[in-house]
């Protein structure tokens, strides 16, 4: 079972691994002529009511498909108000290929003929709400013909994700839908193909730019994007606020670091968008942390815990007292990681080991976690948090999903640039779903530096801080062609 949104995903992805949506598109028409063939003998009348979306030029792709038999099209609108790239380059071909193919300008003029065979390729996933003219008047017209129906995707006026039924929608006998089965189409009252159309299983298992659909940017007032509280400091300066950096730089409208009032100063001085909340002496003790607990839990931030903070028994004493009280969303990184297995938290945590950390949290030694991620998953089930486990390539699992994340650069094994990935991921985290952050934030942190790498350190020389001013164009940059 498949979202229409986790469709979209999906299908960005295929693209970006080498298999582009004009291709899918013509295995989707093939998809739907093979059923045609199935229900009507060649020399059966074929009317495909086309949309002016993909879901239309799934059907123009059809057509091509069906010379033996009686095909008439009938786009519905001008052809100059389709709506995507290959629908239209669809539309040229039949044009050219001079077959029987008409643009209804005006719905009430529509005459399907008696055709035997309707071919519904109206709308799909890409509706929004009832259906508008002419659709409305053509799902009326294809209603009342007796005719075979043959739904492209959904049947048009049909929710793919919930089953509702818009008024009109279309009745179809058969409906043909890609790659995955859609929940909505369960109840329908029809014989559902799930139709195989090329689109790689590493599209679903691989990170790939199509995950940044996901990233979202939501309300209008401050912190609706999320707030994010890093919890850290202590013999270490840089990483703190380099995490606070990272979350502001991938949406979150405020980033608050706690540090030791001993490098409040130099923290405060990296950058004026972050507020310092110091805390007494040099070190996180058990005493700062009921403070820091309410803090956290009142403004329902995304903690990031354990940047710099180093790992003096009395911190480490606090980071468990910590994570036994807190009960918010987390992400722990570094030096809080290795007592995360001593204590049993309601928090909501994303863990963030490198190889060394995995091994500490009770994880399998492995040499690179691509081909082992099962010792990811298995990790993940066992402590009953995300992991999101750092290497060359990183793995993702919450113990029943796991994903891989290829993006980024060599020069990336410099210090630094997993305090960038825990600021990400938080901010992630303050608008998505703890597992689908995870995957989503090393692909943006590694995007970000194979933009450094393609601009000013192509054989290393990267610093993490330059990934901080390439995160916004990893995640809403202009290199994301239409596919
Ligand atoms: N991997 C795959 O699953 C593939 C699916 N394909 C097909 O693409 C459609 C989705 O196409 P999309 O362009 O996103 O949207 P639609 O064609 O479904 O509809 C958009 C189209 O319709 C207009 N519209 C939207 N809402 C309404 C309304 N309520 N009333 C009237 N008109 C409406 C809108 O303006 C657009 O013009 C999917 O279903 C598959 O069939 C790809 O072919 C390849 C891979
Ligand atoms: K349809």
């Amino acid at each position: 079972m498949i979202s229409a949104d986790e469709m979209a995903v999906v299908d960005e992805n295929a693209a970006a691994l080498g298999v582009p949506r004009k291709q899918l598109m013509e295995s989707s028409g093939n998809a739907v002529a093979r059923v045609v063939r199935e229900v009507a003998d060649p020399g059966a009348r074929v009317a495909i009511v086309a949309g002016r979306g993909n879901n239309g030029g799934d059907g123009l792709v059809a057509a091509r498909f069906l010379s033996e038999y009686d095909v008439t099209v009938h786009l519905l609108g001008r052809a100059e108000t389709i709506s995507t790239d290959i629908a239209r380059e669809n539309w040229a071909a039949l044009q050219r290929a001079d077959l029987d193919a008409r643009e209804v300008r005006d719905s009430t003029t529509l005459d399907l003929g008696a055709p035997d065979v309707v071919v519904d390729a109206m709308l799909g996933t890409g509706v929004t709400g009832d259906p508008r003219e002419p659709e409305r008047s053509a799902i009326e017209a294809v209603d009342a013909l007796d005719a075979t129906v043959v739904a492209v995707d959904v049947p048009s006026g049909v929710d793919a994700d919930t089953g509702d039924r818009a008024t009109p929608a279309v009745d179809a006998d058969h409906v043909v839908t890609f790659h995955d089965a859609k929940p909505g189409l369960d109840a329908l009252d029809c014989v559902v193909t799930v139709a195989d159309i090329g689109i790689p299983a590493a599209a679903e298992r691989f990170v790939e730019r199509g995950d940044l659909q996901r990233v979202r940017r939501g309300g209008e007032t401050k912190g609706d994007n999320g707030r994010v509280f890093v919890i850290g400091g202590g013999p270490y300066t840089g990483a703190p606020a380099m995490a606070a950096q990272g979350a502001l730089r991938a949406g979150a409208d405020l980033s608050f670091v706690a540090v030791p009032e001993s490098v409040k100063t130099p923290i405060a001085s990296y950058a004026e968008d972050l507020i310092v909340q110091p805390y007494d002496g040099e070190r996180l003790t058990p005493e700062h942390v009921p403070d820091l607990v309410e803090t956290a839990h009142d403004h329902d931030d995304v903690v990031v815990l354990g940047p710099g903070l180093g790992s003096a028994d009395d911190t480490l004493d606090a980071v468990r007292e910590f994570l036994d009280s807190f009960e918010g969303r987390a992400v722990v990184d570094a030096d809080a990681l290795s007592v995360v297995p001593e204590v049993d938290t309601d928090a909501d945590l994303v863990l963030t080991p490198n190889s060394h950390e995995f091994v500490e949290l009770g994880g399998e030694a492995v040499e690179d976690f691509r081909g082992d991620e099962d010792a990811v998953e298995s990790l993940a089930a066992e402590l009953g948090h995300v992991v999101l486990a750092k290497a060359k390539t990183d793995v993702v699992s919450d113990g029943e999903r796991t994903r891989v994340c290829r993006a980024g650069t060599p020069g990336m094994t410099v210090g630094g640039t997993g305090d960038t990935l825990a600021g990400i991921t938080a901010a992630m985290v303050a608008t998505l779903d703890p597992f689908e952050a995870a995957c989503v934030a090393p692909y943006v942190n590694g995007r970000a530096g194979e933009l450094v790498a393609e601009e000013h350190a192509p054989g290393g020389g990267l610093l993490a801080s330059d990934l901080l001013d390439r995160i916004p164009r990893a995640i809403w940059g202009e290199d994301r062609p239409e596919s």
